[in-house]
């Protein structure tokens, strides 16, 4: 694994407004990583200084261990804007290949790259469609093909699945997943269980201040397991302290255990599941680590 994107104390403000607050972070390849962070967090202002298209008031950014705006990035790294917008005039096809042309690919590559992204989105068939004919979902899967022309290596997407429906979501969140071995993946989303499924690492932006996560975090000898019951067991707390390999358990909701164990213990999500069923509990959901919602919010 290498670093390919690296940010040391970066600032920009507007006026008197801090948007971002000496961020630092790196990223490695082959991670998949979101950002989050409350509205006006600054998360729209980090792509765009990513993409280059703001300059920072301070700070430096590394891509690929170039400044940013360096020649050899061209086409390295692409980006899906919150609001991207596509031309009404042009069917699909026309303007994709327009773009791979702008990304210094030649007419004959930049339409047989349409025809590889177009497929890759499940376009295919609507390659010669104006974008008026196509719905909500459909336009975004364009703009997210227009992010993938010329297999960049970074991707920054701005909320890819803001007002789609839940088919279309999950589509495009299977996109993601898989082409994530061959892509480096920053997404910004308010969903966090989209989040939880897609991404190995978290920024955490609140009033242009970061903080990092690691999902599945080993602190010490101790691992995290979370696990969320069906329903209110009776005793369920003190029953699973009592199981072999654990340390401690927090009540994150109701019916929501945090289960911190020793991290030498072999295969206890198993051991776990089995005792679960030994006490005839249904569960709903079991995370390896803390979920994203309570690394985000839980205080303690
Ligand atoms: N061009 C601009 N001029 C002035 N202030 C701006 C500008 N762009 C962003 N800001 C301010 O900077 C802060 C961060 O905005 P930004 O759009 O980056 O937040 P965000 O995390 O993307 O929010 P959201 O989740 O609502 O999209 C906000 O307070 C916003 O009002």
């Amino acid at each position: 694994m290498s670093t390919i994107v690296e940010v040391n104390r970066l600032s920009k403000s507007f006026g008197s407004k801090q948007a971002l607050s000496n961020v630092s972070f790196t990223i490695e390849s082959g991670s998949t990583t979101a950002l989050v962070g409350p509205n006006g967090a600054g998360k729209t202002t980090l792509f765009s200084v990513l993409c280059g298209y703001l300059r920072p008031n301070s700070g430096s950014v590394k891509i690929l261990d170039k400044p940013l705006g360096h020649p050899s990035l061209f086409g390295k790294l692409t980006a899906l804007p919150q609001d991207a917008m596509l031309d009404p005039r042009f069917s699909i096809q026309k303007q994709l290949c327009f773009y791979g042309v702008l990304q210094g690919l030649n007419k004959i590559e930049a339409l047989k790259d349409t025809t590889r992204v177009l497929e890759l989105v499940g376009l295919s068939d609507n390659h010669n469609s104006q974008i008026n004919e196509l719905s909500h979902g459909m336009r975004k899967r364009v703009c997210i093909a227009q992010a993938l022309l010329g297999k960049p290596q970074i991707v920054l997407l701005d909320e890819a699945t803001a007002g789609l429906d839940p088919l279309n979501a999950r589509e495009i969140r299977s996109l993601i997943s898989s082409l994530s071995d061959e892509v480096s993946f920053i997404l910004s989303s308010h969903d966090l269980a989209e989040l939880e499924r897609l991404c190995s690492h978290v920024l955490y932006l609140d009033k242009g201040v970061l903080s990092a996560h690691n999902r599945n975090e080993q602190i010490g000898s101790s691992k995290y397991i979370t696990l969320q019951l069906h329903e209110q067991y009776k005793d369920a707390k003190e029953l699973l302290k009592q199981l072999s390999g654990v340390l401690h358990i927090s009540q994150s909701q109701n019916k929501e255990f945090i289960i911190e164990y020793q991290s030498c213990f072999e295969q206890f999500d198993i051991h776990l599941l089995k005792y679960c069923y030994k006490h005839n509990w249904q569960y709903r959901q079991v995370v390896n680590g803390h979920t994203l919602e309570n690394q985000l919010f839980q205080k303690d």
